[in-house]
């Protein structure tokens, strides 16, 4: 029996380091419900082969239906084609009988209801049927990771694969890691995650909450003593929440939204794992009790038969807004003192699956780290509550007067070189994060490795305290760039799907500038060809010398713009010139890119660098808050003008109680500079 397991564990210790994302054709997705037929849907339409199963065969027609009815929508939006939708209907089979649903498994997603009984019943019967290979995920939001794998005979293949809801629309998953679980199968779970289209981030620890819930569970609970004791009202902290601090939601809406009960629920296993710092507020367990449970029930803090939630601005309340930001800063040390994820993983987590503008950590960077434990140590002399007795480390930042994005917020304005990255130079100097493609020798043509590098960059620019807008060029004077590396994406042989996968990365890592909160210019001196003019697209503002020369010339190569060019040169040029530039494939000189609207400026080649940094320069002095804010509505709105249009009024409404606007106002009023600090 001992050799037995032995041979069984050392089997699956080998077939778990060989499975590659490319192995992955078929995947089963235990339950049909809201997240289960979700995910089904996101799954079929990365191409995978999907059987979705529940206990019922209404259930799972249900599923099924609700999959045909959301693609459907998709294709009316003109997201995918109805061609593409039918395929993906086509690859989902529901079913019932749990054997054939996982025979030919090669990664299981458990999305079952969150109930332990429940799923250990289906991993103990998915562990006779499912075969060796098979890895095993979990979508549980709430349950332990380790608990869950111990179940199985597995527990090394197993780990947290977490979609937020509607997973069609909702870009994180976050990939949780059991006390068990090998850094193989976390390798393949992102992998399968970003060929999902999706944002994996690695929560390296299993712990209650994970990381959005851990900060946002709280958040609402906090809400919720602060009217308890009698400091605030309802009204009050959704308006703080809401129009203070910024985030898309007041906490009490958040918790209607979400059902009060399902963040009462969460909070319970907190408080039973974490202890009493998560003990619930007893106004949430009376209206679970009241079946007030938010939006699904009718009624929760707001009525929903009676006009919903009506969030007054203009009653904020410092005092809240510190003791709400003060909180979350304690979970988010939490998170890092006990190593389950880093400052920029957790902002990144929260952004994503939250909706907020700026990451936990980021805010409360902003708001001072000693100010938010001294509001901690406050509340904490005056209650008792376990709840605010601030982390350690926390403590510790504040007493160093470090910040949680400390290391890069540490580098001071003309340090140099910030990161150390082989393709590209990033440099901060005078508020601008300077991001140089850096392979002159090769026209800073665009490899698999710039393109991760680039990415990491945006990512740690977009949080990094000093940097209020990024400026984009290429090293020498021959090239901005000429596009994609064609010799090593030669190399990479004539696979289909590893194109596939090449362009995902290139749409999705020139997005994250189009959907970066600050201002981006592209700099161009020289070409700035194919991929490299895709690049240029997703910048704010271009600007380029007058021997530089750009173009799409893809079809020269019988190729096409794979890195967004299709879609998003036309919001720049229009559709006609988009269409002339990528069907010529021709060079165009910059005074003609410049008549096309696609270049907002032309210079003289020796000018060039400087008028690039004083324009940089000048964006980074602008008001941070509006200047996001106009970024997100200009994009939202490019398919949807009145989801545009509410952005731009809600962020209208929300610049009137920032200090940007007394400042700018004063500064009118005095005949002087602004200086806006984003508050
Ligand atoms: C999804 C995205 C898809 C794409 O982006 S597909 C690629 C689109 N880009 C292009 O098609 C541009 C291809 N390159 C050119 O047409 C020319 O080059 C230039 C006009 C940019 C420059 O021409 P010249 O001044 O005569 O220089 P040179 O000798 O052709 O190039 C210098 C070195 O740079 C390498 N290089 C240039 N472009 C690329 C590229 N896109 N991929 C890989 N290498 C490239 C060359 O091979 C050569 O290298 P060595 O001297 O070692 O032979």
């Amino acid at each position: 029996m001992f050799v037995r397991e032995i041979e069984t564990f050392n089997r699956h210790r080998f077939d778990a380091s060989d499975m590659k994302l490319d192995d992955v054709e078929h995947i089963t997705v235990l339950g049909a419900g809201n997240m289960g037929h979700g995910i089904a849907e996101v799954a079929a339409l990365a191409g995978y082969d999907v059987r979705m199963r529940d206990i019922k065969e209404e259930f799972v027609q249900d599923g099924y239906e609700q999959i045909e009815w959301s693609l459907g929508k998709l294709a009316e939006k003109d997201r995918i084609s109805q061609e593409e939708a039918d395929e993906a209907l086509e690859r989902v089979t529901p079913l019932v009988d749990l054997e054939s649903a996982v025979e030919d498994a090669d990664v299981v997603i458990e999305a079952v209801p969150e109930k332990m009984e429940i799923k250990r019943d289906v991993y103990e019967e998915l562990e006779e049927y499912a075969p060796e290979h098979t890895v095993f995920t979990s979508n549980t939001s709430s349950l332990s990771i380790t608990d869950l794998s111990e179940v199985t005979e597995r527990p090394e293949r197993f780990c947290g694969m977490h979609f937020f809801n509607p997973p069609v629309r909702m870009d994180l998953v976050e990939v949780i890691s059991g006390g068990h679980t090998d850094d193989e199968t976390l390798d393949l779970i992102e992998e399968l995650a970003e060929s999902m289209d999706k944002t994996p981030v690695r929560v390296r620890k299993d712990s209650p909450g994970f990381i959005v819930n851990r900060v946002l569970v709280p958040l609402m609970n906090e809400a919720a003593w602060i009217v308890e004791m009698g400091d605030a009202t309802v009204a009050e902290v959704d308006s703080t929440t809401k129009f203070d601090i910024g985030l898309p939601m007041g906490a009490f809406e958040l918790a209607d939204q979400v059902g009060i009960d399902v963040g009462y629920h969460v909070l319970e296993y907190m408080h039973d794992q974490l202890g009493d710092a998560y003990e619930p507020c007893p106004v949430l367990v009376e209206k679970v009790e009241a079946e007030e449970l938010g939006k699904k029930t009718g009624k929760g803090f707001y009525d929903y038969e009676d006009g919903g939630a009506d969030v007054p601005t203009g009653e904020g309340d410092d005092d809240v807004r510190l003791r709400l930001l003060a909180v979350m800063a304690n979970e988010v040390a939490g998170l890092v003192e006990n190593d389950v994820a880093d400052p920029a993983a957790i902002d990144r987590a929260v952004k994503l699956g939250a909706g907020f503008p700026d990451g936990p950590a980021k805010m409360a960077d902003d708001a001072g780290i000693e100010t938010l434990v001294e509001t901690l140590e406050e509340l904490y002399d005056r209650s008792g509550a376990a709840r605010y007795e601030p982390e350690d480390c926390l403590v510790d930042l504040a007493e160093s007067g470090g910040t949680f994005h400390g290391e890069d917020g540490d580098v001071s304005e003309d340090e140099g070189d910030a990161f150390d990255f082989e393709t590209l130079s990033v440099e901060i100097s005078d508020r601008v994060g300077h991001v140089q493609l850096s392979r002159p020798h090769r026209m800073n043509t665009i490899s698999s490795e710039l393109l991760e590098e680039l990415s990491t960059a945006i990512d740690e620019l977009e949080t990094h305290e000093g940097v209020r807008a990024i400026l984009l060029t290429g090293e020498g004077d021959r090239a901005f760039s000429a596009g994609a590396d064609v010799q090593s994406m030669a190399a990479g042989g004539a696979d289909p799907l590893a194109g596939v996968e090449l362009s995902r990365k290139g749409q999705q890592t020139f997005g994250k500038l189009e959907e970066c909160d600050m201002p981006v210019l592209a700099g161009i001196d020289g070409y700035c060809l194919g991929g490299g003019m895709e690049l240029a697209t997703c910048a704010d503002l271009r600007i380029a010398t007058e021997r530089s020369e750009l173009g799409q010339p893809e079809h020269n190569l019988g190729l096409l713009p794979g890195w967004g060019g299709t879609q998003r040169l036309r919001h720049i040029v229009g559709e006609g010139r988009a269409k002339e530039i990528i069907f010529t494939a021709e060079r165009y000189d910059a005074e003609t890119m410049e008549e096309y609207g696609f270049l907002n400026e032309v210079v003289d080649n020796e000018e060039f660098e400087d008028r690039a940094f004083e324009l940089a320069s000048d964006l980074a002095s602008g008001p941070p808050i509006a200047q996001r804010y106009t970024k997100r509505a200009m994009l939202y709105g490019r398919e949807d003008t009145d989801a545009g249009l509410e952005i731009e009024a809600q962020a209208f409404g929300h610049l009137m109680a920032t200090d940007d606007l007394m400042e700018g106002i004063t500064a009118f009023m005095g005949d002087s500079e602004p200086e806006f600090e984003g508050k």
